[in-house]
């Protein structure tokens, strides 16, 4: 942002152009949710205080019953030159009286220490009892990069100037900013960081053929449940052909499951060695035994694109940059913090530099799960999905995603494990509320069809 602001200065555009801008669309969304009820505008001592007092002169030209409560104030600049504009009734914050709606303009990405007492106790006694409350940029007391809690209050919405910052899509951040609605200020943000949208898929080829068109091989272990049920969902996300290798190849439901026994790593080995296998999913429910390991060995030392999930991410462990960095064949690694912690370590900033980081070290495309997923790739480009449906934190979820993230990079989507992702919580929305994991197997196959 900081960034582009500047490239904004060089090219003539100055400061008080762009608070204007940003005061203009504070407003028009505040005007919205008033009707006609009393606004209070929270004005701190820089540039979001000058964007809140642009928004508060604008909402009374348009007829809004607005009052300030104003925190501090500069002297110069174009801050000042909007406090001076404001003609309408001010209060010092810690005397301003609650209103049925709020504008919160105290701080914004300058939010640099935990705020002080007196403040945190004035914006969460007004927030708090408030209707609707609107941040300008950022709620008050959220750090902007690494969405860390300095003392902030939860808003119902947040007008995100320019572009979302980390703050906006990382917890704990991206929960206490109630809805997010990104406002352009015609301010260019160029940068290898985006959010996840809706893909765009293709149907099979009208020649088509099951081998050719996604085939993945699911390798089963010590709790072969999980597996069955990644490879469920890999059938259900588009694959053509989906082998569940395991030594107990017993018959279960789906009939359209080819299993396959493996007794050992040699014969995985052999196994992977078809070059039609598009993808190879191994560690849900893998096990952590010797003969896990094994299979393990055998499927990072094959030439086929893996999926690792779960037991074979702790068998990975720290070794996991050393491994992966040198296979010449695609690997994409699903952790979720624990396990991403117990890979790569939990320093070196927030999560999208952190999953950036580890992506690039290890040579491997990172979705790194959570509320907040973060999927890296090598080339350093970060996605961030905020699609999520909270009722996915229970047991089995993250097989079934392991299995989606397989079928998509068989058939060769662009981005696949965006792809996949945004499978994964369209079909938990689909499901609905209080659902197993199970439940959102089949209604992955509806979310493919909603991206044709
Ligand atoms: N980026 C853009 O394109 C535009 C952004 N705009 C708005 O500008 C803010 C960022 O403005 P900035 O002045 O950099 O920062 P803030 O207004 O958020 O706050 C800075 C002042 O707050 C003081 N501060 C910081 N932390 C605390 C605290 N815990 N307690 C008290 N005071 C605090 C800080 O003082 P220092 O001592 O740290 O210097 C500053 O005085 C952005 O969010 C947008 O709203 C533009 O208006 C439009 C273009
Ligand atoms: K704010």
């Amino acid at each position: 942002m900081r960034t582009a602001e500047q490239r904004c200065f060089d090219a003539g555009i100055d400061q008080a152009t762009l608070m204007e801008r940003a005061g203009t669309a504070v407003a028009r969304e505040a005007m919205r949710f008033a009707l006609g009820r009393p606004v209070l505008v929270l004005a701190g001592p820089g540039n979001n205080g000058g964007d809140a007092y642009a928004a508060a002169r604008l909402l009374h030209s348009w007829g809004c019953d607005v009052t300030v409560a104003a925190l501090g104030s500069k002297k110069s600049g174009a801050a000042a030159d909007m406090r001076r504009r404001w003609t309408g009734p001010t209060v010092a914050l810690a005397d301003a009286a609650p209103r049925a709606v709020l504008v919160d303009g105290l701080f914004g990405t300058g939010m640099s220490r935990p705020l002080e007492t007196d403040v945190r106790e004035a914006l969460h006694r007004l927030v708090g009892a408030a209707d609707f409350s609107l941040a300008i940029d950022l709620p008050s007391g959220l750090a902007t990069d690494s969405g860390e809690d300095l003392g902030l209050a939860p808003v119902s919405a947040t007008c995100a100037l320019g572009a979302l910052k980390p703050a906006h899509v990382l917890m704990p951040g991206a929960a206490c900013c109630g809805h997010v609605r990104l406002v352009d200020i015609d301010i260019a943000c160029p940068d290898s960081t985006r959010t996840i949208a809706r893909p765009r898929l293709t149907p099979p080829a009208r020649d088509a053929h099951k081998y050719r068109r996604g085939m993945v091989a699911v390798v089963a272990g010590a709790m072969p449940g999980a597996a069955h049920l990644a490879a469920r969902a890999t059938l259900h996300a588009g694959a053509g052909y989906v082998l569940l290798a395991s030594g107990d190849p017993q018959h279960r439901s789906p009939d359209a499951l080819v299993r396959r026994k493996i007794a050992d790593a040699d014969d995985l080995a052999e196994l992977l060695a078809d070059a039609r296998i598009g993808a190879a999913v191994i560690g849900p429910g893998l096990g952590s035994g010797n003969h896990a390991r094994a299979l393990l060995d055998a499927a990072l030392a094959s030439d086929r694109p893996l999926i690792i999930d779960g037991d074979a991410l702790t068998l990975l462990g720290e070794d996991a940059v050393r491994r992966l960095s040198t296979r010449d064949a695609r690997s994409w690694l699903t952790p979720h913090e624990g396990e991403f912690v117990r890979l790569f370590g939990d320093g070196g900033g927030n999560k999208i530099d952190r999953t950036r980081q580890a992506a690039q070290r290890a040579g491997a495309t990172i979705v790194h799960k959570g509320p907040d997923t973060v999927i890296a790739d090598p080339d350093g480009n970060v996605h961030i999905a905020d699609t999520g449906t909270s009722w996915l934190s229970t047991a089995g979820t993250g097989d079934v995603l392991a299995g989606i993230c397989g079928a998509r990079m068989a058939c060769g989507d662009e981005s696949a494990a965006d792809a996949a992702i945004w499978l994964h919580a369209r079909a938990a929305r689909l499901t609905g509320a209080a659902f197993m994991a199970d439940d959102i197997v089949a209604p992955i196959a509806s979310a493919v069809a909603e991206c044709l």
